[in-house]
Order: C-alpha cells, then sequence, then structure tokens
C-alpha cells in the first residue's frame, strides 16, 4: 500500500473514531446527536455550486419554490424533509435531470463554478458529465462485467488504452469501496453482485467519468445495515476529491456523514415545497432555527 491511500486510511480511522465518541473537532458533545457526531465545518468553504431563486414546476404544478442554497466544495450536504416535499425534484435541477421529463421546467438560476448550467448555450451532456447522478436503485448495465459497467461512459469518448483502462477501474472501485471484494472477478456480470456491491458499482461508473460534484438520491435506501455502512464509507472517502449532494430518508445517516443539511418542508398538501433551513449538519440537528426541523428531526413527523 502506498504512503497517500495508508495516510488516507488514517485519516479516515481517525474520523470514525472521533464520529463514533460523539465528540466533535472543538470537543463538545451533544446529547442529541448520540454517538453520531460531526466535526466542526466551517462557514465559508468555498462554493462550488449556487442556487439562486429557483422554482421548478411540472406542468402548471409549482412543485419547488423560491430555493437558495451555495453547495460547499469537497463536503456533503444532505437534504432531508417530508415525503413529497421535493427533494428528489431539486436535486435534478443540479444537473439538468429534471428537463427530461415531460412538461418539467425550472425558473431561476444554478451556477457550476460561476457558470450558469441553464444557459443557452450550455450542453446538458455536459453538464450531467461534471455532475454525476447515483440513483436509488442500483442500475448496472445488465449484460455488462463488472469492469466494462466501469468504463462503460468512457468506451463512448476518446480511444484509450487497457492500462489506462485498467487504472480507472482499480481507482474508483477502491473509492467506492468494492475493490476488494471484486477484484478477483472483474470479468463476472455487474447484476451477479448483491444489491449493496450493485449500488457500489455504480458509484464507480459514475466516478470514471471524474465528475466534481455527485449527486445520490437515497443510495442506500434498499440497502442492509451492512452494505449501507460500505456506502457511507465510500462517501466519506469521495469527499477528499469530490463534492457530493445527498437525499436520504435516514436522519442518522444525514448526520453521520454530512457537513451540511437542508431542509425541504410544504406548508400544506397542494403546496410547493421550500428549502426551510440550511445550515451545518450539527446544528440542524442539535439546536435548529425553526420548530418544524425540531419537528422532523426529533421525529415528531415525517
Ligand atoms: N414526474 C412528475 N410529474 C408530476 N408531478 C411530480 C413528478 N414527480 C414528482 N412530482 C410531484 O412533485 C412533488 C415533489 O415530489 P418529489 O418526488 O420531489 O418529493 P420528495 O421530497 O423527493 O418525496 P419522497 O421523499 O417521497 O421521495 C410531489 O407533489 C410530487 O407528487
Amino acid at each position: 500500500m502506498d504512503r497517500e491511500t495508508l495516510e488516507r486510511q488514517q485519516r479516515r480511522e481517525e474520523e470514525r473514531k472521533r464520529r463514533d465518541s460523539g465528540v466533535s473537532d472543538t470537543g463538545r458533545r451533544d446529547p442529541r446527536m448520540g454517538s453520531h457526531q460531526q466535526p466542526e465545518v466551517p462557514d465559508n468553504a468555498p462554493a462550488i455550486m449556487e442556487v439562486r431563486d429557483l422554482d421548478m414546476f411540472y406542468g402548471s404544478f409549482k412543485a419547488l419554490q423560491g430555493v437558495n442554497m451555495k453547495i460547499r466544495k469537497n463536503h456533503i450536504t444532505a437534504l432531508i424533509g417530508p415525503s413529497g416535499c421535493g427533494k428528489s425534484t431539486y436535486i435534478r435541477s443540479l444537473n439538468r435531470m429534471h428537463e427530461i421529463i415531460p412538461g418539467a421546467r425550472v425558473d431561476g438560476h444554478v451556477t457550476l463554478d460561476g457558470e450558469d448550467i441553464y444557459a443557452s448555450d450550455v450542453d446538458p451532456v455536459r453538464v450531467r458529465r461534471r455532475v454525476g447522478m447515483v440513483f436509488q436503485k442500483p442500475n448496472p448495465f445488465p449484460t455488462m462485467s463488472i469492469y466494462d459497467n466501469v468504463v462503460a461512459g468512457l468506451k463512448l469518448g476518446r480511444k484509450r488504452k487497457k492500462s489506462e483502462l485498467d487504472e480507472v477501474v482499480e481507482r474508483t472501485l477502491t473509492q467506492a469501496a468494492l475493490w476488494g471484494e471484486v477484484k478477483d472477478k472483474l470479468k463476472a456480470g455487474g447484476t451477479s453482485l448483491s444489491g449493496g456491491q450493485q449500488q457500489r458499482l455504480c458509484i464507480a461508473r459514475t466516478l470514471a467519468m471524474e465528475p466534481e460534484v455527485i449527486l445520490m438520491d437515497e443510495p442506500a435506501s434498499a440497502l442492509d445495515p451492512v452494505s449501507t455502512q460500505k456506502i457511507e464509507d465510500a462517501m466519506l472517502e469521495l469527499k477528499e476529491f469530490y463534492t457530493v449532494v445527498i437525499v436520504t430518508h435516514n436522519m442518522q445517516q444525514a448526520s453521520r456523514v454530512s457537513d451540511y443539511t437542508g431542509f425541504f418542508f410544504i406548508t400544506d398538501q397542494g403546496q410547493p415545497g421550500q428549502l426551510w433551513e440550511l445550515d451545518r449538519t450539527e446544528k440542524i440537528f442539535s439546536n435548529p432555527e425553526r420548530k418544524e426541523t425540531e419537528d422532523y428531526v426529533t421525529g415528531r413527523f415525517g
């Protein structure tokens, strides 16, 4: 194992120990966080994406209203909130996946490194390369091997040497915390893996495209606790190199993995969802500003 990998593993191990002890970097312990407390996060970490005055529609139905959000580079932002409040709709605005739904549209601005991704001269395919997505249900290409699943997207681009593809396969499967389990059977079918392994394969496939931001819509909702833990391990590993936005219904997962948490809420059925509160995860789970946030994170509704 090279020195860099070893150091990274040590850092992860230290972060895990700190989380498990429930003590933050500043030594504060919050009883409501149980054993899962995040380290303090700087409020001024640079934003890689910025959303301004975003409204989203399905035909004439306004599903989301007035969202403003900065997505901080090399951090994990979790999106939480009751069913139907627009979390999945919102995350799809960040890589223009929303617009492939007939009748769906957005108003407002979403920038990536300062560039408006909805500007008329911007190619949505390029946006989706830079802002990759992992879906709720693992969706490996059914007829392809593990190896070919990872490099499928790359093969559509310029011709690459086998050694280059081999390097991508090993690196991305390692980052997705799957390499050890599949390195001796890379030619086996992608769908021969368990559900949790398939999801990590899909993460590796997304990483192979070298995105800057990775969107995950409930990536672990269909998985058992051990597989969920592995996905969470992978996410913590990823934020060293990427920015991650994750939709989750699992409060503990949000508090375990994320640095920032956005709480979405609808005031009444038929009303548009709103970003009700966005803050450091520690603050959202220990001392949120709004009563609805507190009621939700403490399990009083939702
Ligand atoms: N394809 C669609 N066409 C029309 N309306 C839709 C579509 N997808 C979602 N909606 C509506 O938009 C609103 C927000 O839905 P969305 O799936 O984004 O919420 P969510 O917070 O992700 O919910 P959940 O937690 O249950 O997944 C809901 O009222 C939903 O019925």
